[in-house]
Protein backbone atom coordinates (compact mmCIF):
# COMPACT_ATOMS: atom_id res chain seq x y z
CA UNK A 1 0.00 0.00 0.00
CA UNK A 2 2.84 2.29 1.08
CA UNK A 3 4.62 1.55 -2.06
CA UNK A 4 2.07 2.07 -4.22
CA UNK A 5 1.21 5.48 -2.82
CA UNK A 6 5.01 6.66 -3.08
CA UNK A 7 5.21 5.51 -7.15
CA UNK A 8 1.61 7.71 -7.54
CA UNK A 9 3.22 10.65 -5.27
CA UNK A 10 6.39 10.93 -7.17
CA UNK A 11 4.49 12.19 -10.56
CA UNK A 12 2.17 14.47 -8.38
CA UNK A 13 2.93 15.42 -5.52
CA UNK A 14 6.10 15.75 -3.70
CA UNK A 15 7.57 13.97 -0.72
CA UNK A 16 8.17 17.21 0.47
CA UNK A 17 4.46 18.31 0.85
CA UNK A 18 3.87 15.08 2.27
CA UNK A 19 6.76 15.51 4.86
CA UNK A 20 5.28 19.33 5.28
CA UNK A 21 1.56 17.60 5.97
CA UNK A 22 2.63 15.18 8.21
CA UNK A 23 4.76 17.91 10.44
CA UNK A 24 1.15 19.55 10.54
CA UNK A 25 -0.61 16.88 11.79
CA UNK A 26 1.73 16.54 14.38
CA UNK A 27 1.53 19.89 15.50
CA UNK A 28 -1.85 19.13 15.60
CA UNK A 29 -1.86 16.52 17.83
CA UNK A 30 0.62 18.34 20.10
CA UNK A 31 -1.89 21.65 20.35
CA UNK A 32 -4.72 19.19 21.10
CA UNK A 33 -2.69 17.60 24.08
CA UNK A 34 -2.10 20.43 25.84
CA UNK A 35 -4.93 22.15 24.86
CA UNK A 36 -3.98 24.71 23.49
CA UNK A 37 -6.18 24.84 19.99
CA UNK A 38 -6.61 27.97 17.86
CA UNK A 39 -9.76 26.94 16.22
CA UNK A 40 -8.76 29.06 13.34
CA UNK A 41 -6.04 27.74 12.77
CA UNK A 42 -7.12 23.42 13.42
CA UNK A 43 -9.50 24.30 10.80
CA UNK A 44 -7.11 25.49 8.28
CA UNK A 45 -4.77 22.84 8.57
CA UNK A 46 -7.07 20.51 8.59
CA UNK A 47 -8.56 21.35 5.31
CA UNK A 48 -5.06 21.40 4.03
CA UNK A 49 -4.90 17.55 4.91
CA UNK A 50 -8.29 17.13 3.31
CA UNK A 51 -6.99 18.86 -0.04
CA UNK A 52 -3.91 17.38 0.11
CA UNK A 53 -5.75 13.53 0.22
CA UNK A 54 -8.30 15.07 -2.45
CA UNK A 55 -5.63 15.86 -4.79
CA UNK A 56 -3.94 12.38 -3.95
CA UNK A 57 -7.31 10.55 -4.79
CA UNK A 58 -7.95 12.94 -7.68
CA UNK A 59 -4.07 11.90 -9.25
CA UNK A 60 -4.82 8.19 -9.21
CA UNK A 61 -7.72 8.12 -11.53
CA UNK A 62 -5.64 11.05 -13.43
CA UNK A 63 -3.86 10.33 -17.03
CA UNK A 64 -0.18 11.43 -16.71
CA UNK A 65 1.82 13.10 -19.45
CA UNK A 66 5.26 11.59 -20.40
CA UNK A 67 7.04 14.38 -22.03
CA UNK A 68 9.46 12.32 -23.53
CA UNK A 69 6.91 10.66 -25.72
CA UNK A 70 5.68 14.37 -27.13
CA UNK A 71 1.59 14.52 -27.06
CA UNK A 72 1.12 10.62 -26.92
CA UNK A 73 -2.23 11.07 -29.11
CA UNK A 74 -3.63 7.55 -29.22
CA UNK A 75 -5.70 7.28 -32.71
CA UNK A 76 -8.61 5.33 -31.72
CA UNK A 77 -9.24 7.63 -28.43
CA UNK A 78 -8.58 10.79 -30.54
CA UNK A 79 -10.36 11.89 -33.99
CA UNK A 80 -8.39 12.84 -36.78
CA UNK A 81 -9.12 15.93 -37.54
CA UNK A 82 -8.09 16.62 -33.74
CA UNK A 83 -5.10 15.03 -33.73
CA UNK A 84 -4.00 16.68 -36.87
CA UNK A 85 -4.36 19.86 -34.77
CA UNK A 86 -3.53 18.95 -31.73
CA UNK A 87 -0.05 17.64 -33.89
CA UNK A 88 0.36 21.02 -35.80
CA UNK A 89 -0.32 23.39 -33.04
CA UNK A 90 1.25 22.03 -30.63
CA UNK A 91 4.36 19.58 -31.36
CA UNK A 92 5.84 21.72 -34.17
CA UNK A 93 9.80 21.62 -33.60
CA UNK A 94 10.54 24.71 -33.25
CA UNK A 95 14.40 26.30 -33.26
CA UNK A 96 15.80 25.61 -29.82
CA UNK A 97 15.32 27.71 -26.70
CA UNK A 98 17.42 31.18 -27.41
CA UNK A 99 20.96 31.35 -25.17
CA UNK A 100 20.75 33.43 -22.38
CA UNK A 101 22.68 34.48 -19.60
CA UNK A 102 23.21 31.86 -17.31
CA UNK A 103 20.96 32.93 -14.09
CA UNK A 104 20.62 31.35 -11.13
CA UNK A 105 16.89 31.67 -9.47
CA UNK A 106 17.22 34.32 -7.22
CA UNK A 107 15.23 33.75 -4.01
CA UNK A 108 13.71 36.50 -2.37
CA UNK A 109 15.08 36.22 1.16
CA UNK A 110 13.27 33.94 3.11
CA UNK A 111 11.60 37.15 5.51
CA UNK A 112 10.75 38.28 2.80
CA UNK A 113 9.38 35.03 1.85
CA UNK A 114 7.72 34.84 5.01
CA UNK A 115 6.83 38.80 5.11
CA UNK A 116 5.07 38.21 1.55
CA UNK A 117 3.05 35.15 2.89
CA UNK A 118 1.81 37.22 5.21
CA UNK A 119 0.77 40.15 3.29
CA UNK A 120 -0.61 37.57 0.62
CA UNK A 121 -2.45 36.49 3.61
CA UNK A 122 -3.97 39.85 4.05
CA UNK A 123 -4.90 40.19 0.30
CA UNK A 124 -6.93 37.26 0.81
CA UNK A 125 -8.61 37.68 3.77
CA UNK A 126 -9.69 41.35 3.08
CA UNK A 127 -12.93 41.81 2.49
CA UNK A 128 -12.76 44.91 0.78
CA UNK A 129 -11.13 45.59 -2.48
CA UNK A 130 -8.56 48.44 -3.11
CA UNK A 131 -9.99 49.57 -6.15
CA UNK A 132 -9.92 53.15 -7.26
CA UNK A 133 -11.95 55.66 -5.04
CA UNK A 134 -14.24 56.79 -8.32
CA UNK A 135 -15.11 53.30 -9.64
CA UNK A 136 -19.31 52.68 -10.05
CA UNK A 137 -20.14 50.59 -6.95
CA UNK A 138 -20.70 47.26 -9.10
CA UNK A 139 -16.94 47.32 -10.35
CA UNK A 140 -15.98 47.67 -6.77
CA UNK A 141 -18.61 44.54 -5.83
CA UNK A 142 -17.12 42.41 -8.52
CA UNK A 143 -13.33 43.03 -7.74
CA UNK A 144 -14.00 41.79 -4.61
CA UNK A 145 -13.55 38.53 -6.24
CA UNK A 146 -9.93 39.65 -7.28
CA UNK A 147 -8.05 36.80 -5.49
CA UNK A 148 -10.50 33.68 -6.49
CA UNK A 149 -9.99 31.27 -9.44
CA UNK A 150 -14.04 31.44 -10.23
CA UNK A 151 -13.54 35.62 -10.80
CA UNK A 152 -16.15 36.23 -13.63
CA UNK A 153 -14.47 38.57 -16.14
CA UNK A 154 -17.21 38.99 -18.26
CA UNK A 155 -19.19 40.56 -15.27
CA UNK A 156 -16.80 42.63 -15.22
CA UNK A 157 -16.59 43.71 -18.37
CA UNK A 158 -20.24 44.27 -18.14
CA UNK A 159 -20.21 46.52 -15.12
CA UNK A 160 -17.55 48.52 -16.36
CA UNK A 161 -18.71 49.66 -19.81
CA UNK A 162 -16.49 47.14 -21.64
CA UNK A 163 -13.40 48.74 -20.12
CA UNK A 164 -12.24 44.83 -18.08
CA UNK A 165 -8.31 45.24 -18.93
CA UNK A 166 -8.28 48.56 -18.39
CA UNK A 167 -10.23 48.34 -14.19
CA UNK A 168 -8.58 44.92 -14.03
CA UNK A 169 -4.80 46.02 -14.48
CA UNK A 170 -5.14 49.65 -12.62
CA UNK A 171 -6.51 47.05 -9.71
CA UNK A 172 -3.85 44.87 -9.48
CA UNK A 173 -0.96 46.80 -9.88
CA UNK A 174 -2.15 48.87 -7.15
CA UNK A 175 -2.87 45.96 -5.25
CA UNK A 176 0.64 44.85 -5.37
CA UNK A 177 1.65 48.35 -4.75
CA UNK A 178 3.58 48.47 -8.10
CA UNK A 179 2.26 51.88 -9.18
CA UNK A 180 4.38 53.71 -6.30
CA UNK A 181 7.43 50.99 -6.13
CA UNK A 182 7.92 52.37 -9.85
CA UNK A 183 6.49 55.36 -9.36
CA UNK A 184 4.12 54.46 -12.50
CA UNK A 185 2.31 58.19 -13.28
CA UNK A 186 -1.53 57.17 -13.22
CA UNK A 187 -2.55 59.33 -16.14
CA UNK A 188 0.19 57.39 -18.41
CA UNK A 189 -1.36 54.35 -16.89
CA UNK A 190 -4.72 55.54 -18.20
CA UNK A 191 -3.72 56.38 -21.45
CA UNK A 192 -1.68 53.33 -22.22
CA UNK A 193 -4.89 51.03 -21.11
CA UNK A 194 -6.60 53.44 -23.42
CA UNK A 195 -4.66 52.35 -26.67
CA UNK A 196 -3.87 48.76 -25.56
CA UNK A 197 -8.11 48.12 -25.38
CA UNK A 198 -8.12 50.27 -28.54
CA UNK A 199 -5.76 47.60 -30.54
CA UNK A 200 -7.15 44.82 -28.82
CA UNK A 201 -10.53 46.08 -30.81
CA UNK A 202 -8.63 46.10 -34.42
CA UNK A 203 -9.55 43.19 -35.76
CA UNK A 204 -13.07 42.77 -34.18
CA UNK A 205 -12.32 39.50 -32.75
CA UNK A 206 -15.17 37.04 -30.93
CA UNK A 207 -11.71 35.73 -28.79
CA UNK A 208 -8.61 37.54 -29.07
CA UNK A 209 -9.94 40.81 -27.79
CA UNK A 210 -9.10 42.80 -24.45
CA UNK A 211 -11.67 40.85 -22.30
CA UNK A 212 -9.25 37.43 -23.03
CA UNK A 213 -6.08 39.64 -22.09
CA UNK A 214 -8.25 40.67 -18.94
CA UNK A 215 -9.18 37.18 -18.27
CA UNK A 216 -5.34 36.00 -18.52
CA UNK A 217 -3.80 38.84 -16.55
CA UNK A 218 -6.06 37.76 -13.89
CA UNK A 219 -5.07 34.08 -13.76
CA UNK A 220 -1.76 35.11 -13.86
CA UNK A 221 -2.24 37.29 -10.40
CA UNK A 222 -4.29 33.89 -9.00
CA UNK A 223 -1.64 31.41 -10.57
CA UNK A 224 0.97 33.61 -8.47
CA UNK A 225 -1.07 34.10 -5.56
CA UNK A 226 -2.17 30.80 -5.33
CA UNK A 227 0.78 28.74 -6.16
CA UNK A 228 2.84 30.73 -3.85
CA UNK A 229 5.45 31.33 -6.40
CA UNK A 230 4.88 35.60 -5.68
CA UNK A 231 6.83 34.92 -3.17
CA UNK A 232 9.34 33.96 -5.00
CA UNK A 233 9.73 36.94 -6.91
CA UNK A 234 10.59 40.45 -7.18
CA UNK A 235 8.18 43.37 -7.48
CA UNK A 236 9.95 44.20 -10.87
CA UNK A 237 8.97 40.25 -12.01
CA UNK A 238 5.74 40.93 -10.91
CA UNK A 239 5.07 43.75 -12.88
CA UNK A 240 6.92 42.09 -15.92
CA UNK A 241 4.56 39.36 -15.22
CA UNK A 242 1.26 41.70 -15.30
CA UNK A 243 2.41 43.18 -17.95
CA UNK A 244 3.25 40.32 -20.43
CA UNK A 245 -0.37 39.18 -19.58
CA UNK A 246 -2.00 42.37 -20.38
CA UNK A 247 -0.11 42.47 -23.44
CA UNK A 248 0.34 38.70 -24.82
CA UNK A 249 -2.17 39.05 -27.78
CA UNK A 250 -2.39 42.77 -28.43
CA UNK A 251 -2.95 43.58 -32.03
CA UNK A 252 -4.37 39.81 -32.56
CA UNK A 253 -5.27 39.63 -36.24
CA UNK A 254 -7.56 36.02 -35.00
CA UNK A 255 -5.91 34.23 -37.02
CA UNK A 256 -3.28 31.53 -36.64
CA UNK A 257 0.31 31.87 -37.33
CA UNK A 258 -0.41 29.09 -39.79
CA UNK A 259 -2.41 31.47 -41.74
CA UNK A 260 -0.12 34.40 -41.61
CA UNK A 261 2.87 32.13 -43.20
CA UNK A 262 0.39 30.66 -45.97
CA UNK A 263 -0.40 34.00 -47.04
CA UNK A 264 2.17 35.26 -46.83
CA UNK A 265 1.02 38.67 -44.58
CA UNK A 266 2.84 41.61 -43.83
CA UNK A 267 3.41 40.27 -40.51
CA UNK A 268 4.89 36.98 -41.45
CA UNK A 269 6.98 38.94 -43.86
CA UNK A 270 8.29 41.10 -40.89
CA UNK A 271 9.02 38.21 -38.48
CA UNK A 272 10.38 35.73 -41.03
CA UNK A 273 7.80 33.20 -40.36
CA UNK A 274 8.62 32.79 -36.20
CA UNK A 275 6.47 33.26 -34.00
CA UNK A 276 4.64 35.57 -35.73
CA UNK A 277 1.94 37.11 -34.00
CA UNK A 278 3.91 36.98 -30.78
CA UNK A 279 6.80 38.73 -32.02
CA UNK A 280 4.33 41.48 -33.13
CA UNK A 281 2.34 41.82 -29.96
CA UNK A 282 5.13 42.16 -27.77
CA UNK A 283 6.97 45.05 -30.31
CA UNK A 284 3.92 46.53 -30.91
CA UNK A 285 3.28 47.07 -27.59
CA UNK A 286 6.86 48.43 -26.86
CA UNK A 287 6.39 50.84 -29.05
CA UNK A 288 3.40 52.15 -27.05
CA UNK A 289 5.86 53.08 -24.78
CA UNK A 290 7.89 55.36 -26.88
CA UNK A 291 5.74 57.86 -26.54
CA UNK A 292 5.81 60.30 -23.39
CA UNK A 293 2.19 60.50 -22.76
CA UNK A 294 1.91 56.12 -22.87
CA UNK A 295 5.27 55.24 -21.34
CA UNK A 296 4.20 54.02 -17.97
CA UNK A 297 7.81 52.94 -17.22
CA UNK A 298 9.13 56.06 -17.61
CA UNK A 299 10.65 56.09 -14.10
CA UNK A 300 12.24 52.87 -14.16
CA UNK A 301 16.27 52.81 -13.77
CA UNK A 302 17.94 52.04 -17.28
CA UNK A 303 18.94 47.97 -15.61
CA UNK A 304 14.85 47.80 -13.96
CA UNK A 305 13.87 48.82 -17.96
CA UNK A 306 16.51 46.42 -19.19
CA UNK A 307 15.72 43.52 -17.34
CA UNK A 308 11.89 44.19 -17.28
CA UNK A 309 11.73 44.28 -21.37
CA UNK A 310 14.24 40.96 -21.19
CA UNK A 311 11.57 39.27 -19.16
CA UNK A 312 8.85 40.56 -21.15
CA UNK A 313 9.76 39.59 -24.64
CA UNK A 314 10.24 36.15 -23.21
CA UNK A 315 7.40 35.63 -21.62
CA UNK A 316 5.23 36.67 -24.72
CA UNK A 317 7.34 34.77 -27.50
CA UNK A 318 6.46 31.58 -24.96
CA UNK A 319 2.84 31.90 -25.48
CA UNK A 320 3.49 30.53 -29.16
CA UNK A 321 1.87 27.22 -28.73
CA UNK A 322 4.28 25.61 -31.43
CA UNK A 323 6.48 25.91 -28.22
CA UNK A 324 4.34 24.18 -25.85
CA UNK A 325 6.14 21.03 -26.57
CA UNK A 326 9.53 21.89 -25.94
CA UNK A 327 8.54 24.20 -22.78
CA UNK A 328 6.98 21.40 -20.47
CA UNK A 329 9.47 18.74 -21.66
CA UNK A 330 12.23 21.04 -20.54
CA UNK A 331 10.77 22.15 -17.36
CA UNK A 332 9.87 18.33 -16.78
CA UNK A 333 13.70 17.81 -17.09
CA UNK A 334 14.65 20.28 -15.10
CA UNK A 335 12.21 18.79 -12.19
CA UNK A 336 13.27 15.62 -13.08
CA UNK A 337 16.72 16.27 -12.69
CA UNK A 338 17.02 18.62 -9.08
CA UNK A 339 17.96 21.14 -11.55
CA UNK A 340 17.44 24.97 -10.45
CA UNK A 341 14.32 26.13 -11.73
CA UNK A 342 15.36 28.90 -13.94
CA UNK A 343 12.88 32.47 -13.43
CA UNK A 344 12.04 33.10 -16.49
CA UNK A 345 11.33 29.88 -18.18
CA UNK A 346 9.10 29.62 -15.21
CA UNK A 347 6.72 32.86 -15.52
CA UNK A 348 6.96 31.86 -19.42
CA UNK A 349 5.64 28.59 -18.26
CA UNK A 350 2.64 30.30 -15.49
CA UNK A 351 1.84 32.70 -18.07
CA UNK A 352 1.43 30.37 -20.90
CA UNK A 353 -0.34 28.28 -18.67
CA UNK A 354 -3.17 31.29 -17.86
CA UNK A 355 -3.13 30.95 -21.61
CA UNK A 356 -4.80 27.96 -21.90
CA UNK A 357 -6.68 27.81 -18.56
CA UNK A 358 -10.68 28.44 -19.07
CA UNK A 359 -10.76 24.62 -19.41
CA UNK A 360 -9.29 24.81 -15.92
CA UNK A 361 -11.95 26.83 -14.55
CA UNK A 362 -15.77 26.38 -13.44
CA UNK A 363 -18.00 25.48 -16.77
CA UNK A 364 -20.29 28.74 -16.17
CA UNK A 365 -16.82 30.44 -17.74
CA UNK A 366 -15.21 27.47 -19.65
CA UNK A 367 -18.48 27.24 -21.42
CA UNK A 368 -18.75 30.56 -22.63
CA UNK A 369 -14.36 30.86 -24.07
CA UNK A 370 -14.70 28.07 -26.06
CA UNK A 371 -17.87 29.29 -28.57
CA UNK A 372 -16.18 32.41 -28.64
CA UNK A 373 -12.92 30.81 -29.86
CA UNK A 374 -14.83 28.61 -32.03
CA UNK A 375 -16.19 31.68 -33.75
CA UNK A 376 -12.89 32.94 -34.52
CA UNK A 377 -11.65 29.60 -35.96
CA UNK A 378 -14.52 29.17 -37.70
CA UNK A 379 -14.06 32.50 -39.53
CA UNK A 380 -10.50 32.01 -40.39
CA UNK A 381 -11.97 28.66 -41.58
CA UNK A 382 -14.12 30.96 -43.81
CA UNK A 383 -11.39 32.98 -45.20
CA UNK A 384 -9.36 29.43 -46.49
CA UNK A 385 -12.63 28.50 -48.06
CA UNK A 386 -12.61 32.22 -49.84
CA UNK A 387 -8.93 31.69 -50.52
CA UNK A 388 -9.10 28.34 -52.33
CA UNK A 389 -7.09 27.39 -49.34
CA UNK A 390 -7.45 23.82 -47.52
CA UNK A 391 -9.64 24.25 -43.90
CA UNK A 392 -7.73 24.30 -41.32
CA UNK A 393 -7.72 21.80 -38.61
CA UNK A 394 -10.83 22.58 -36.41
CA UNK A 395 -11.87 25.52 -38.55
CA UNK A 396 -14.64 24.05 -40.63
CA UNK A 397 -17.55 25.34 -39.28
CA UNK A 398 -19.92 22.40 -40.95
CA UNK A 399 -17.36 19.50 -39.70
CA UNK A 400 -16.13 19.94 -36.67
CA UNK A 401 -16.21 18.12 -33.49
CA UNK A 402 -16.00 20.54 -30.96
CA UNK A 403 -17.05 18.32 -27.91
CA UNK A 404 -14.25 16.07 -28.78
CA UNK A 405 -11.78 18.65 -29.55
CA UNK A 406 -12.56 20.19 -26.47
CA UNK A 407 -11.74 16.90 -24.58
CA UNK A 408 -8.57 16.48 -25.92
CA UNK A 409 -7.40 19.72 -25.83
CA UNK A 410 -7.97 19.18 -22.11
CA UNK A 411 -6.50 16.14 -21.77
CA UNK A 412 -3.43 16.45 -23.48
CA UNK A 413 -2.43 19.79 -23.34
CA UNK A 414 -4.55 21.64 -20.26
CA UNK A 415 -4.09 18.86 -17.46
CA UNK A 416 -0.40 18.23 -18.19
CA UNK A 417 0.45 21.84 -18.34
CA UNK A 418 -1.70 22.81 -14.73
CA UNK A 419 0.21 19.30 -13.45
CA UNK A 420 3.75 20.84 -14.36
CA UNK A 421 3.02 23.87 -12.97
CA UNK A 422 1.62 22.69 -9.42
CA UNK A 423 4.80 20.08 -9.25
CA UNK A 424 6.88 23.35 -10.51
CA UNK A 425 5.41 25.60 -7.63
CA UNK A 426 6.07 22.77 -4.97
CA UNK A 427 9.66 22.62 -5.69
CA UNK A 428 10.28 26.05 -5.82
CA UNK A 429 8.00 26.97 -2.52
CA UNK A 430 8.74 24.18 0.03
CA UNK A 431 12.18 25.20 0.43
CA UNK A 432 11.44 28.82 1.44
CA UNK A 433 9.30 27.27 4.06
CA UNK A 434 11.54 24.48 5.40
CA UNK A 435 14.47 26.96 5.10
CA UNK A 436 12.11 29.13 7.99
CA UNK A 437 14.79 28.11 11.07
CA UNK A 438 14.82 31.85 12.63
CA UNK A 439 12.95 31.93 16.05
CA UNK A 440 11.79 35.37 14.80
CA UNK A 441 10.46 33.87 11.19
CA UNK A 442 9.19 31.17 13.14
CA UNK A 443 6.65 33.28 15.05
CA UNK A 444 5.47 34.34 11.91
CA UNK A 445 5.38 31.06 10.31
CA UNK A 446 2.08 30.58 9.84
CA UNK A 447 1.42 32.75 6.34
CA UNK A 448 3.71 30.12 4.45
CA UNK A 449 1.92 27.68 6.28
CA UNK A 450 -1.37 28.64 4.90
CA UNK A 451 0.40 29.08 1.62
CA UNK A 452 1.30 25.26 1.50
CA UNK A 453 -2.40 24.65 2.19
CA UNK A 454 -3.53 26.41 -0.63
CA UNK A 455 -1.20 24.90 -3.04
CA UNK A 456 -2.73 21.68 -2.74
CA UNK A 457 -5.76 23.17 -2.65
CA UNK A 458 -4.81 24.41 -6.34
CA UNK A 459 -4.22 21.59 -7.47
CA UNK A 460 -7.46 19.66 -6.09
CA UNK A 461 -9.56 22.59 -7.64
CA UNK A 462 -8.05 23.04 -11.07
CA UNK A 463 -8.44 18.85 -11.47
CA UNK A 464 -11.99 19.17 -10.16
CA UNK A 465 -12.67 21.54 -13.13
CA UNK A 466 -11.04 20.06 -16.05
CA UNK A 467 -12.72 16.76 -14.95
CA UNK A 468 -16.13 18.38 -14.90
CA UNK A 469 -15.63 20.19 -17.98
CA UNK A 470 -14.34 17.10 -19.58
CA UNK A 471 -17.83 15.62 -18.36
CA UNK A 472 -19.93 18.13 -19.46
CA UNK A 473 -18.58 17.84 -23.27
CA UNK A 474 -18.66 13.78 -23.42
CA UNK A 475 -22.45 14.45 -21.87
CA UNK A 476 -22.74 16.96 -25.26
CA UNK A 477 -21.43 14.29 -27.33
CA UNK A 478 -23.99 11.64 -25.83
CA UNK A 479 -26.74 13.88 -26.36
CA UNK A 480 -25.82 14.04 -30.15
CA UNK A 481 -23.53 17.27 -30.55
CA UNK A 482 -24.39 19.21 -33.78
CA UNK A 483 -21.09 20.39 -35.43
CA UNK A 484 -22.51 23.54 -35.99
CA UNK A 485 -21.55 26.75 -34.41
CA UNK A 486 -25.44 27.93 -33.52
CA UNK A 487 -25.75 25.10 -32.31
CA UNK A 488 -22.77 25.67 -29.58
CA UNK A 489 -23.95 29.88 -29.25
CA UNK A 490 -27.53 28.71 -28.21
CA UNK A 491 -25.74 26.51 -25.46
CA UNK A 492 -23.66 29.64 -24.49
CA UNK A 493 -26.68 31.04 -24.08
CA UNK A 494 -28.86 28.67 -21.90
CA UNK A 495 -25.73 28.55 -19.98
CA UNK A 496 -25.64 31.80 -19.24
CA UNK A 497 -29.22 31.80 -18.52
CA UNK A 498 -29.50 29.24 -16.19
CA UNK A 499 -26.11 30.34 -14.09
CA UNK A 500 -26.63 34.34 -14.02
N1 LIG B 1 -8.96 23.98 -29.14
C1 LIG B 1 -8.80 24.88 -28.19
N2 LIG B 1 -7.79 25.75 -28.26
C2 LIG B 1 -7.67 26.66 -27.27
C3 LIG B 1 -8.59 26.73 -26.19
N3 LIG B 1 -8.23 27.75 -25.39
C4 LIG B 1 -7.14 28.30 -25.95
N4 LIG B 1 -6.79 27.65 -27.08
C5 LIG B 1 -5.66 27.92 -27.98
O1 LIG B 1 -4.55 28.18 -27.15
C6 LIG B 1 -3.98 29.39 -27.57
C7 LIG B 1 -3.24 30.13 -26.50
O2 LIG B 1 -2.73 31.31 -27.10
P1 LIG B 1 -3.75 32.33 -27.78
O3 LIG B 1 -4.60 32.96 -26.75
O4 LIG B 1 -3.00 33.20 -28.72
O5 LIG B 1 -4.67 31.35 -28.70
C8 LIG B 1 -5.17 30.23 -28.03
C9 LIG B 1 -5.93 29.19 -28.81
O6 LIG B 1 -5.38 29.03 -30.09
C10 LIG B 1 -9.65 25.77 -26.15
O7 LIG B 1 -10.49 25.75 -25.26
N5 LIG B 1 -9.71 24.90 -27.18
MG1 LIG C 1 -1.38 34.55 -28.38
ZN1 LIG D 1 -3.95 34.56 -25.47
Amino acid sequence: MALQHGKTLNTHISPDTWRSTIILLKRMVQQLEVNDVNFEELKRNLDFTASLLEAFYTNRTQQSFDADDDLQLRSDVVPVEVRDWLASTFTQRVQPFSQRLEEKPKFRSIVHAVQAGIFVERMFRKAYSNAMPDQPADVIICLRDLDRWSFDVFSLDSVSSGHSLKTLFIELIIKHHLNSRFKVPLSCLMSFLCELERGYSKHTNAYHNHTHAADVTHTVHCLLLHTGVLYWLTDLEVLACLFAAAIHDYEHTGNSNNFHIYTRSEMAMIYNDRSVQESHHVSASFRLLQNENTNIFMNLTRPEWLELRTLVIEMVLGTDMSSHVLQVKAMRTCLQQHESIDKPKALSLILHAADISHPAKPWSLHSRWTPRLMEEFFTQGDKEAELGLSISPLCDRHNTPVSQSQIAFIEFIVEPTFSLISDMSEKIIIPLIQDTTDPSICSRYRGLQWTVADLVGFRSMWMRHTEENKSRWRDKMKNGESHSYESEIQTEEETAGKEH
